[in-house]
């Protein structure tokens, strides 16, 4: 996969020359597919729609499902490998620019036990009135986080994460995201990161990861979706 423009990113940790490394996207084909169905659910949000229109675009929908259908994995995308690795980043519900669930993650920029990235959380993430769901403010930290223990070469599972939410985190505009490794003990290794909007922080997260052997510490994109 190595050296490959599309479908393949770059190790995560640091750049030949110790900076950061920019995160390659996956095939356009399957972003390409994911953006549209993204702008499906925030539109569904926003249509004034007649009800007797609604239901003639939802079966318009359903045929486009069936038309995916027509032609299937044995399992699906969230299992796939790479070289008998499980990989993530392309379908992953808080990253994957691949997988319409992800708000997604951009401009991933990985260094030596650290992680910046941008996202944007439409209206479709809304919690309170006017404002991202903590839950998802919290999935972004999660992700990071991970990121970031991955990012040191020891690759782990979230058993804590304490998020603090300090202002409202707002939708639709471009967030910053980063992450890194504040130490480790054992397999243990402790994160902070945090999301700011426009220089002003809108939640922290302290977290502790516990290393897991068999994780790999690079996220590769997956298969060929999408190439052909
Ligand atoms: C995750 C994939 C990473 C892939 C990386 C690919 C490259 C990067 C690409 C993309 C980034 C991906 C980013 C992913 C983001 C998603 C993250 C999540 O959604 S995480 C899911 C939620 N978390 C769980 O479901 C864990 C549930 N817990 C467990 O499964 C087990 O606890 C496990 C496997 C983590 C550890 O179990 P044991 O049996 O191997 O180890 P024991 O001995 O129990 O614990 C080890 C040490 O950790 C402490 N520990 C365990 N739980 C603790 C807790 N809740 N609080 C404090 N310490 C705890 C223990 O006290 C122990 O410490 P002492 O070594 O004795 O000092």
């Amino acid at each position: 996969m190595a050296g490959e423009s599309s479908g393949s990113t770059s190790d995560a940790g640091s750049g030949a020359g110790g900076g950061p490394v920019e995160v390659a996207g996956p095939p356009r084909a399957r972003t390409e597919l994911a953006d549209r169905i993204r702008e499906l659910v925030e539109m569904s949000m926003w249509t004034d729609l007649a009800p007797g229109e609604l239901g003639a675009v939802a079966r318009d929908v359903a045929a486009l499902t069936e038309r995916l259908r027509d032609r299937m994995l044995p399992s699906s995308r969230m299992l796939e490998t790479v070289d008998g690795v499980p990989t993530g980043s392309v379908n992953d519900p808080v990253e994957g620019s691949g997988n319409p669930v992800a708000p997604p993650l951009t401009g991933i920029r990985m260094g030596d036990g650290e992680m910046w990235a941008s996202v944007r959380l439409g209206d479709a993430y809304q919690g309170a009135p006017g404002r991202a769901h903590g839950g998802w403010v919290s999935a972004v930290l999660d992700h990071a986080v991970g990121r970031a223990a991955a990012a040191a070469g020891t690759p782990g599972m979230t058993v804590v994460l304490n998020v603090e939410y300090h202002r409202a985190t707002p939708l639709g505009v471009p967030l910053e995201v980063h992450a890194g490794v504040a130490g480790s003990q054992g397999r243990k290794v402790y994160v902070t990161g945090r999301i700011q909007y426009d220089e002003q922080v809108t939640a922290t997260v302290s977290a502790t990861l516990v290393a897991v052997s068999g994780l790999p510490a690079r996220a590769e994109h997956t298969g060929d979706g999408g190439r052909a």
